[in-house]
């Protein structure tokens, strides 16, 4: 048995200051010029260092931009770390006056960030400052979709404040918008020293004892990973990271967080949830293979993965799982018999959409708490699997592979699987990779499948072109 030391065990440690207890959040949203997000986020997260985020979805092409912090919600607590989430962010917005007269999702009081993957499991001060939950209700928020674009400011203020502290915050907006855009600038470019896998001889011996497990016990799957450290002698910035992510992984969600002086910053082809409505969109992706310059050679993958039994079996653990962590919430859902493949730029992917409408009463984040962690990350029965997780991995996942994403005052959200990710800490990078252990997995073909996972975030690291 190993020895697990646990975060802070208070129950609950959801913070806001106690003198903002009795100030009310007064949210306004106006419609602004058109404007490039990424450029946006370029120009002015400098001034918003460790308060900022960006996030990207390939799908609907909705862009939010987060600079400054009106509120933070961080809770180190394993129980009940959604539900508390979401009883606070009502509280809030129950005596919020939000002046908002758009339609548009993802305007308006906002909150985004990301659940740690797993409270129980040993934890290292490289993780520390994100908790097991850290959210940030931002002090401005840039919204981009189908070529509009809004500005969202959240203030916590006494009333008789509120109209100075509006006057002054449109002030604000028309400097943050009128920075010159940077899509000219040249990035010094960064410079890695080296890079580091993390003991992979040990965990070869920990994929073979998994595998070996699984073809003796009643544990089907088991999702094991690993990670590799860079170190720079000159850092690249998390906006050079995005916006090599944003023309590198076209068609992934694109993601970064700040907390202090560390930005966890991904591309993930992965959807847990998202909620338009009533409507649901959730995914299985799960099974890989790598890509081939030559179409031709690239379709034969394709084939291959597609027809392949170990991987077919792979991914349909995750759709089982998602349709029966859905059935209780829905009224209707739909879910296609076969796989399809999805193809990024270095990976292809055994992907199934889901569907469904929910019932009125279901809220995101109880999406996310039945769905987390699905067989793509976790495996299957999922409590055996985290177990041996724990044990076999030895090391903290933070905040990848947990759900990472964001939910409006509406109740609109959308949140993703925190894969194909690092973490940037001054002039170090830890990047993660994991990969799905089932009774036919051969351990040498698993750890090829985990170096083709890393490389889309170590050529976003080292902003290498194509
Ligand atoms: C755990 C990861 O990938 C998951 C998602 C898609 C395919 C997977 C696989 O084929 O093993 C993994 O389940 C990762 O990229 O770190
Ligand atoms: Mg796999």
């Amino acid at each position: 048995m190993i020895n697990l030391t646990f975060r802070d065990k208070q129950l609950n440690i959801l913070s806001q200051d106690k003198d903002q207890s009795n100030k009310t959040l007064f949210s306004f949203t106006k419609k602004v010029k058109n404007i490039n997000p990424a450029f946006f986020y370029e120009s002015n997260r400098p001034h918003y260092k460790g308060k900022s985020f960006f996030w990207k979805s390939p799908d609907d092409g909705l862009v939010l931009v987060g600079l400054g912090i009106t509120r933070s919600f961080i809770n180190n607590s394993a129980e009940e770390r959604f539900g508390q989430l979401e009883r606070v962010w009502k509280k809030q917005l129950g005596s919020a006056m939000i002046d908002n007269p758009f339609e548009t999702p993802g305007t308006g009081p906002l909150l985004f960030g990301g659940f740690s993957f797993d409270p129980y499991s040993i934890k290292e001060e490289l993780w520390q400052p994100f908790g097991d939950a850290l959210f940030y209700l931002p002090k401005f928020m840039l919204t981009a979709l189908n070529g509009d674009c809004f500005m969202t400011v959240n203030l916590l203020e006494n009333k008789e404040h509120e109209e100075a502290a509006r006057l002054h915050a449109e002030k604000e907006i028309e400097e943050l918008i009128s920075h010159p855009m940077n899509e000219n600038e040249h990035h010094a470019s960064s410079s890695l020293l080296y890079k580091e896998e993390h003991s992979v001889g040990e965990w070869l011996t920990s994929v073979r004892d998994v595998v070996n497990l699984i073809k003796e016990t009643k544990v089907e799957k088991v999702v094991l990973s690993r990670k590799m450290r860079l170190v720079f002698s000159n850092p690249p910035a998390p906006e050079e990271v995005l916006q090599n992510l944003n023309s590198q992984q076209p068609n992934s969600f694109i993601f970064a967080i700040e907390s202090g002086e560390r930005c966890f910053v991904g591309a993930s082809p992965e959807r847990l949830v998202k909620k338009s409505g009533n409507t649901i969109f959730s995914a299985s992706l799960a099974g890989s293979i790598g890509r081939n310059k030559d179409p031709e050679e690239d379709l034969k993958l394709g084939q291959t993965l597609i027809t392949d039994e170990k991987n077919l079996h792979e991914h349909a653990l995750v759709v089982e799982m998602i349709k029966n962590a859905l059935a209780p919430h829905c009224k209707s859902m739909e879910v296609p018999k076969h796989p399809e493949l999805l193809k990024t730029p270095y990976i292809q992917h055994l992907y199934t959409p889901v569907k469904g409408t929910a019932k009125s009463s279901t809220s995101i984040f109880q999406l996310v708490e039945k769905l987390h962690p699905t067989p793509a990350l976790g495996g299957v029965p999922t409590d055996k699997a985290l177990e041996l997780i724990r044990e076999k991995e030895m090391m903290d996942r933070g905040l990848y592979a947990g759900p990472i994403g964001w939910t409006d005052f509406r109740g609109n959200g959308e949140f993703i699987v925190a894969i194909r990710s690092g973490l940037m800490k001054q002039d170090e990078a830890y990047l993660y990779a994991g990969c799905g252990l089932v009774a036919d997995s051969n351990p040498e073909e698993e750890l090829k499948e985990t170096s083709m996972k890393f490389e889309p975030m170590l050529l976003a690291m080292e902003g290498t072109e194509e």
